[in-house]
């Protein structure tokens, strides 16, 4: 179903990645950059207090994962062991597409050092800053919401192929607040943002995350971008689709 009356909303809440960013950056660029870096970072930083609470945040997750997960280690107390350890399970999950809290906080800290060194620069569709920049001056505040953690989100934007776009985005939401495929994530940033359900718009390209929002109470839309999962019918009748978010306008 394609939507062809106006949208009201008061909020638009996006997704990254599928929705305003293409899943090739995602996944050719930033995710092998993190593969490739991660043992280097962690030899590199391990002493740093921010270093420190993420791997005793992953070592208690490696704990619960390899209950159910065989290709997931203990990592154990020693230096050069823990970062084996811990570089062995991001790399396990990072091929997996795991969006477990810590390891997308390290992911981040990691991908400082590429947008620093311009290694990559973040993807955003043509059709995303002009459109964003109307809904900013209708005085509608834009939000993200994004497995990805909220320093790598800023990263991204701030160092994005339209320059810096951090100055029109209202605010960051990630992992903290819920998994995107829960509702509670949706009702608990509505009470966040100060914004009822019923008045934001979420984007994403991913059916889970439609159906979570919009059992919340959000409007949704479903994405279609070159590159992402095809949809089931059933969730394009749902939800609507868009092409570009000129269709929100
Ligand atoms: C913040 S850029 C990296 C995106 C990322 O790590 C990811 O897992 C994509 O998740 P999204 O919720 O944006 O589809
Ligand atoms: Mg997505």
């Amino acid at each position: 179903m394609t939507n062809t009356t106006t949208i009201q909303f008061n909020a638009l809440l996006l997704d990254i990645e599928g929705t305003i960013t293409s899943i090739s950056f995602v996944k050719d660029e930033l995710f092998p950059y993190a593969f490739e870096n991660v043992g280097k970072y962690l030899e590199e930083h391990y002493d740093k207090p921010a270093t420190q609470i993420i791997i005793e945040d992953l070592r208690r997750l490696a704990e619960q994962q390899l209950e159910t997960d065989a290709d997931v280690v203990k990592i154990r107390e020693r230096k050069q062991e823990c970062i084996e350890d811990v570089t062995k399970n991001v790399r396990h999950w990072i091929k997996r597409d795991k969006k477990l809290t810590p390891m997308k906080a390290l992911q981040g800290l990691i991908w400082e050092e590429a947008y620093q060194r311009g290694y990559v620069k973040g993807h955003v569709y043509p059709d995303v800053l002009p459109i964003l920049k109307i809904i900013e001056s209708r005085q509608i505040p834009i939000y993200i919401y994004s497995s990805g953690s909220v320093h790598a989100q800023k990263l991204l934007f701030a160092n994005s192929v339209e320059g810096d776009m951090t100055k029109i985005l209202y605010g960051y939401f990630d992992t903290n607040i819920g998994l995107k495929g829960e509702t509670s994530s949706y009702t608990k940033i509505s009470e966040q943002i100060g914004v009822p359900e019923k008045d934001i718009l979420f984007l994403t390209d991913v059916e889970a995350e439609a159906a979570a929002a919009s059992k919340a109470g959000l409007q949704t839309r479903l994405v279609i971008r070159p590159g992402n999962a095809t949809l089931t019918q059933e969730a394009k009748n749902a939800y609507g689709t868009i092409h570009t978010l000129e269709e929100i306008l």
